[in-house]
């Protein structure tokens, strides 16, 4: 197995708040990685700054072996590493099938004309193809703000796919989405990776999901990971329990009381 994320000593501080302190990660390709810690532990941060949002105060990333330090996200897209948000990045008055069809030609690269030639018919082929693997085939012509939110968020990470990353962070896939769609959405999510043989490392709050689909998790506290390894051994670890997972679980009951009401 080959390396494809590596951070090295890496920092970044706001005034005096210190968001990541010495942070020194290796990713190997093909692996899910979970990403869980309390609020305001430095989860995104760690993501903003590997994805080119947020510049570290100090410290090295390196994209399979090459520094991407100071390269733009949309260089770092390019290189091979695609995030997709907590809140689905879509075009909310258009149809889902002109979402997907506007991702396919944006991947195509430079155009004389955007637009022209947009509903080709290899290209809806190729859309319908996607919704079908997503299992979101019954949303084609509906229009995004209509659509349920778990949907949504399979849409959002598709198109995330269509530019072929290697690498893909996603914010909280499962936020906001109902117990229920919970599951079922990331089973499709995880099929579609293993298909598209990307590396995963996502964000997530809910501790259910972690414990069912990652192959090791980083569990953050103040800026700092203080466990790394697989879900038995960092839930097993007793400052995880303390300082993270007390935490998570308190907001994933909250959740549920909120569903519930
Ligand atoms: N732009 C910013 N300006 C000032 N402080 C910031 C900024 N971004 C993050 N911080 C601080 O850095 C620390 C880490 O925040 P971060 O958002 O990375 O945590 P998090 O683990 O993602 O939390 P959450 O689960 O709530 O999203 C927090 O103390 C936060 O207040």
């Amino acid at each position: 197995m080959s390396i494809i994320l590596e951070t090295r000593g890496l920092n970044r501080s706001f005034g005096a708040v210190t968001a990541a302190r010495d942070l020194n990660v290796q990713i190997e390709s093909g692996e899910v990685v979970g990403v869980i810690g309390s609020n305001g532990a430095g989860k995104t941060t760690f993501i903003n700054m590997v994805t080119g949002y947020l510049p570290p105060s100090s410290g090295e990333i390196l994209f399979e072996g090459k520094s991407i330090v100071g390269k733009s996200t949309r260089e770092i897209i390019r290189k091979g590493m695609t995030r997709s948000f907590q809140v689905a990045q879509l075009f909310p008055e258009m149809t889902v099938l002109d979402n997907l069809l506007i991702a396919l030609v944006a991947a195509e690269g430079p155009r004389p004309s955007f637009f022209s030639g947009l509903r080709s018919k290899s290209r809806v082929a190729r859309a319908d193809e996607i919704l079908e693997e997503f299992a979101v085939q019954q949303y084609r012509d509906a229009i995004v703000s209509a659509v349920p939110q778990g949907a949504r968020k399979l849409i959002d990470i598709a198109m995330a796919l269509i530019g072929k990353p290697r690498m893909l962070l996603l914010d909280e896939p499962t936020s906001g989405v109902s117990v229920e769609e919970k599951f079922p959405l990331m089973d499709t999510v995880m099929l579609a990776v293993r298909r598209h043989k990307v590396t995963v490392l996502f964000v997530e709050h809910d501790m259910e999901i972690v414990e069912r689909y990652v192959s090791r998790v980083l569990a953050f506290y103040s800026g700092e990971i203080i466990s790394d390894g697989a879900p038995a051994k960092v839930f097993g670890d007793a400052k995880v329990q303390e300082l993270v997972i007390g935490h998570g679980h308190g907001r994933k009951t909250e959740e549920k009381e909120r569903s519930a009401a």
